[in-house]
């Protein structure tokens, strides 16, 4: 079993990406620091997604260069980064509706454990998992739903179920897009008490627009505006910025 060992550190170094000539992720500079929360903030099409999707392999960029623990990992595939401990959640759900919820916790240990992701599973495969896959439902408040299909979840809940998926493969890296986007008060403060919990042994990075989450939980943000960053630092100096007030009543008057 692959517990998280170090957190990871992760920059970019003007970090690109193009599309057909618009440029979503504009020369970028991230630091994170290895065992912080960070959060990644900015107005609708700031660039936040993208950024996302290249620091995770899911799209390769145009320039600029991305390294983790002081290692080139630009251009990696999803699969070669998620071996050195990066994982993520999704904003949009990408659950199978007709499978368990304890199903698709076995799926993903199995998978961190290099099983693949196989559907059939074998009595003993089952209880191997057993007592990890109780303990990671808990951890996110969906024990009570554990037979259920994921189909029958509500929204909040199919999010709290993908955090599971992702703390799984006890990444040192987890990123997070939008954890708490669609969830009820309730469900909102047990995830930031999770995210709480979960960050002892890694770095998270995550996007997020509820700026109340941002000020409980992170360490530093980093704020885009048009692909390029617009601000950096702990986010009582950040929200205090002018130039991230008139981003974000820019947005607002939109
Ligand atoms: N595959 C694509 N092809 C063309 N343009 C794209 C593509 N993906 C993103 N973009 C554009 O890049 C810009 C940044 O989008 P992105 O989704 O990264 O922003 P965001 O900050 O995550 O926004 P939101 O907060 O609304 O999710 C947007 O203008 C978007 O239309």
């Amino acid at each position: 079993m692959s517990e998280a060992t170090q957190p990871a550190q992760l920059r970019t170094r003007g970090l690109l990406r193009e599309f057909s000539g618009f440029v979503a992720v504009n020369g970028v500079d991230l630091d994170v620091e290895a065992g912080t929360v960070h959060a990644l903030v900015g107005p609708n099409g700031a660039g936040k997604t993208t950024l996302f999707n290249l620091l995770t392999g899911f799209l390769k960029p145009t320039g600029g260069r991305i390294e983790l623990d002081g290692e080139d990992v630009t251009g990696l595939r999803p699969e070669r980064i998620a071996q050195r401990g990066v994982a993520r959640s999704f904003q949009i759900t990408s659950l199978f509706e007709e499978l368990t919820l304890v199903e698709h916790v076995e799926l993903a240990l199995q998978g961190r454990d290099g099983l693949g992701y196989r559907f059939w599973r074998s009595d003993k495969a089952l209880r191997r998992y057993r007592a990890e896959t109780d303990d990671l439902l808990e951890q996110v408040g969906l024990i009570e739903h554990a037979n259920k299909q994921a189909g029958s979840l509500a929204y909040g809940q199919k999010r709290a179920l993908e955090l599971a998926l992702a703390l799984a493969l006890s990444p040192r890296l987890l990123l997070l897009d939008e954890p708490t986007a669609g969830m009820g008060v309730e469900d909102v403060a047990r995830t930031v008490e999770l995210i709480r919990r979960v960050r002892a042994d890694r770095t998270v990075v995550l996007v997020e627009h509820n700026m109340k989450v941002v000020g409980d939980l992170t360490d530093r943000v980093t704020v885009l505006q048009f692909g390029k960053v617009l601000a950096e630092g702990p986010y009582e100096e950040v929200r205090n910025d002018p130039r991230v007030i008139t981003a974000y009543l820019g947005e607002n008057v939109a």
